[in-house]
């Protein structure tokens, strides 16, 4: 929920915290309405900002209802007042959206800190961090990559998983995140799990791969998301209270057979339970290095274990 002054701001018979008196909805939009007068009047005009589960708001320009009347100093005005407010109420980020068309904007809100997120043909979105520190935002890609780690502890046969803060289903699952650019897959695995849990550990193959297209926490395009398996190395757990909810060493057995996960958690803690049990060849797709045809560049190739035999396989002259 926004606050309350923003709340308030389609209803123009109601005052503002400064006691002033909004104008009329759906008023004339001029550099005049400066303010909060200015913030009420954009509100008029259609701007309906909303907030996300993460905590930050978005703004889409498109909901302007008669955008080429808005003047720069009046928009300059606006959101200057609306980022103030945000910051008060806690907010961790903007997120503008602005139409090709109305461009002219960009500027105004590059000059209070905004920056490009990414563009699309026909609008761009821009962002600016409220929160503490770095900004935390999610980059824009063309594929997401997301990576999460099967920690499993082959003394006690219990594996890692964790309960996502900003999930709405608290579904165990393995911890994971985000693929950096330039990262190769398993040192995802390992960075998301120990930031995420405290746990260190070593990457030992590819459990599974999952693509999904439009996908929504992936700004519409397509995601995949590659579940690893690692040999954990240390068991004190410090998980992250930022991302997490709970987290903890679980059965492996207990996983596989709960309702309490996401289909691709279970069906992936099976096919483990199964490595485990009837040996980790039966279900590890291995990673080897190559140098690639450009000097001094290397790439991963990532398969099935091949006996010796085939490995080695040359033509014999
Ligand atoms: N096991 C399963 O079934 C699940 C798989 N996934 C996959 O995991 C991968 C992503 O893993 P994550 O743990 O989500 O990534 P991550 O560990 O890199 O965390 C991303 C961070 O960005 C934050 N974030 C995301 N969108 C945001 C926004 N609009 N505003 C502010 N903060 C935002 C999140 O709260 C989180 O703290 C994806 O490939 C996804 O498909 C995600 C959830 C469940
Ligand atoms: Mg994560």
């Amino acid at each position: 929920m926004l606050g309350a002054w923003a709340l308030r701001w389609g209803l123009p018979a109601r005052r503002a915290p400064n006691g002033t008196r909004p104008p009329p909805a759906r008023v004339p939009l001029c550099g005049r309405r400066l303010g909060s007068s200015a913030a009420l009047s954009l509100a008029a005009a259609g701007l309906r900002p909303q907030l996300d589960k993460f905590g930050g708001v978005t703004v889409h320009l498109a909901q302007l209802h008669a955008p080429h009347s808005l003047d720069q100093v009046t928009f300059h005005r606006w959101l200057q007042e609306s980022v103030k407010q945000w910051r008060a109420e806690g907010r961790i980020a903007v997120w503008l959206h602005v139409p090709i068309l109305q461009s002219k904007f960009i500027a105004t809100a590059a000059l209070q800190g905004f920056t490009f997120h990414h563009a699309k043909s026909d609008s761009s979105t821009l962002t600016l961090w409220l929160g503490d520190g770095h900004s935390r935002l999610p980059g824009y890609a063309t594929h997401q990559l997301g990576v999460a780690g099967a920690a499993l502890d082959v003394d006690t046969g219990k594996v890692l998983v964790v309960q996502d803060k900003n999930k709405t289903t608290n579904a165990w699952k393995f911890p994971g995140g985000l693929s950096d650019p330039g990262e190769d897959i398993g040192n995802t695995a390992v960075r998301e799990v120990f930031e995420e849990t405290g746990i260190k550990s070593e990457f030992k193959s590819l459990l599974s791969v999952r693509q999904q297209h439009r996908h929504p926490g992936a700004f519409g395009i397509s995601d995949m998301y590659i579940i690893c398996r690692l040999q954990p190395s240390s068991f004190n757990i410090s998980f992250c209270q930022q991302e997490c909810l709970r987290c903890e060493w679980m059965d492996l057995e207990e996983l596989a057979k709960t309702k309490d996960t996401t289909p691709i958690t279970s069906s992936v803690a099976k096919l483990l339970l199964y490595g485990y049990r009837e040996g980790f060849d039966k279900i590890d797709i291995a990673m080897r290095e190559f140098p690639a045809v450009y000097t001094g560049l290397f790439y991963k190739l990532y398969h099935r274990e091949l006996p010796d035999t085939y490995k080695n396989m040359t033509e014999v002259s």
